[in-house]
């Protein structure tokens, strides 16, 4: 049985040296006792060929490679009131301070080596007040909608969206998004987008005050139906009109592609499928191209396939990627992208999300295990994770529901045992 499948007991948790914790979640830690399985230092290489048996050494790179903190980044201070923002910093493991200097001059450096080419800075859309509400069953109040908008803000995030200007008959859950709109339109630090499905949409949007949008079309035609009521080519006409009057306006117009991986309907779609409708989105104007595994069963392998496709006719910096973690694959889908060299990452804060007409769907990659990854391979986010764990407990307790973190969990975990 290896470390990690023994029972971690929370009870022995506090009473664990930081050797112990950098230990179990090194990658000798994850080793069998029957040898490296390959699952340890080489899996993203796939070379398994610098194994060493030589324990000092390996303790130092499981501490260079999976250490457990706030890497020093420039990151805006929001006083120090905030629970959990305090209680997640690394003031609260005092010895994974020890030699920080040095691990952080070679942190990034193995990172590089290991996991290569992938950005130093990703950007997180927060998708949650949007594609997460537009999903719950309960509908939430409009001042609880402001307020967590307001403090997903205050984590950092530079781009949240915020609602969706979509018939309410569909989905009544964002019937208020004028009145959303409304309270934040003078916020200017962060950017505050919301969806729109035609022009109607669009009009609305701008008369809240909205100054920025985003148009969703789909690569399924089975998909587009069902969502927009309309074919994907007659998205496209609609979507030329929206972008053509927010161009007009000074408007930045984002497009999602939904279905880039599997449809509830039609089964797999093919990247070339997935790679034309990027292109015409990209070619009418909108300048940011959001890849929606809506379904979630994108795996490593297919969307490797999918974003090869997609990058020969748009360029990869005007890329973002967008996973649902139906079957638990969108960290490692992320981790791939990031990679191939995407920067922008969608999630939606606790997970909340799923797709009202796709069965078996379920919540959003969670913002707060996108940042956790992302700290650990030292790649910048300006976000604070503290907060983010704060605010994903606000939103779940008016909810009533647990969160969608495995993180928010873990960390809660440990933080408490170890107070
Ligand atoms: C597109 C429509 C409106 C067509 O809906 P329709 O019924 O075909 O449209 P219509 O033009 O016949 O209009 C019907 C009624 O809706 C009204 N209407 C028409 N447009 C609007 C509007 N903008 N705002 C408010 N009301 C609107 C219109 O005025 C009329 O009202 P009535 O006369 O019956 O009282 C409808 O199908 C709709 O709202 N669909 C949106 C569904 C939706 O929001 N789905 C979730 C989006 S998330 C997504 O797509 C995936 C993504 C982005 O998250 C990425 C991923 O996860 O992969």
């Amino acid at each position: 049985m290896s470390s990690l499948e023994e029972p971690l007991g929370m009870d022995k948790l506090s009473s664990l040296s930081t050797n112990d914790l950098f230990h179990r979640f090194s990658s000798n830690g994850c080793s069998t006792s029957g040898g490296d399985t390959g699952m340890g230092r080489c899996w993203i290489e796939g070379n398994a060929s610098t194994s060493s048996n030589n324990d000092e050494e390996d303790f130092e790179y499981a501490q260079a490679v999976f250490t457990w903190r706030h890497h020093a980044r420039d990151r805006p201070q929001y006083g120090n009131d905030a629970a959990y923002g305090n209680r997640c910093d690394s003031r609260h493991f005092p010895n994974l301070q020890q030699n920080s200097y040095s691990r952080d001059v070679g942190l990034q450096n193995i990172t590089n080596k290991i996991i290569k080419g992938i950005p130093k800075y990703v950007k997180i859309v927060e998708v949650g007040a949007r594609d997460g509400l537009q999903n719950e069953k309960s509908m939430v109040p409009t001042s609880v909608k402001i307020e967590l908008i307001k403090r997903l803000v205050s984590t950092g995030l530079s781009v949240v969206e915020a609602t969706s200007f979509v018939s309410p008959k569909w989905v009544p859950q964002l019937a208020d998004a004028r009145e959303v709109t409304e309270a934040l339109k003078n916020f200017d630090s962060t950017r505050l987008p919301v969806l729109v499905p035609n022009l109607k949409g669009f009009e609305a949007a701008v008369a809240a005050g909205a100054k920025e949008i985003a148009v969703f079309a789909s690569a399924s035609e089975s998909f587009s139906k069902s969502n927009i009521n309309c074919t994907i080519d007659e998205s496209f006409s609609r979507y030329r009109a929206v972008v053509h009057a927010a161009t007009k306006l000074n408007i930045r117009v984002r497009g999602y592609v939904s279905c880039v991986i599997g449809c509830p309907v039609e089964g797999m779609i093919s990247p070339s499928k997935v790679a034309y409708v990027a292109k015409e989105l990209y070619d009418m104007g909108c300048c940011e191209i959001s890849l929606g595994d809506t379904i979630g069963t994108g795996t490593p392998g297919t969307v490797i396939s999918m974003l090869g496709a997609v990058m020969s006719v748009v360029p990869v910096e005007k890329l973002a990627v967008h996973f649902h973690d139906t079957y638990g694959q969108s960290l490692p889908n992320i981790l791939v992208s990031l990679q191939m060299g995407i920067s922008t990452v969608d999630s939606s804060i606790a997970g909340l999300g799923g797709f009202p007409y796709a069965m078996g769907a379920s919540g959003n990659v969670a913002t707060e295990d996108v940042v956790y990854m992302l700290d650990g391979l030292s790649i910048q986010t300006n976000v604070d994770l503290g907060k983010l764990l704060q605010t994903g407990e606000f939103i779940c307790k008016h909810l009533g529901r647990r969160s969608g973190s495995k993180a928010a969990v873990a960390l809660s975990q440990l933080i408490t045992n170890r107070e």
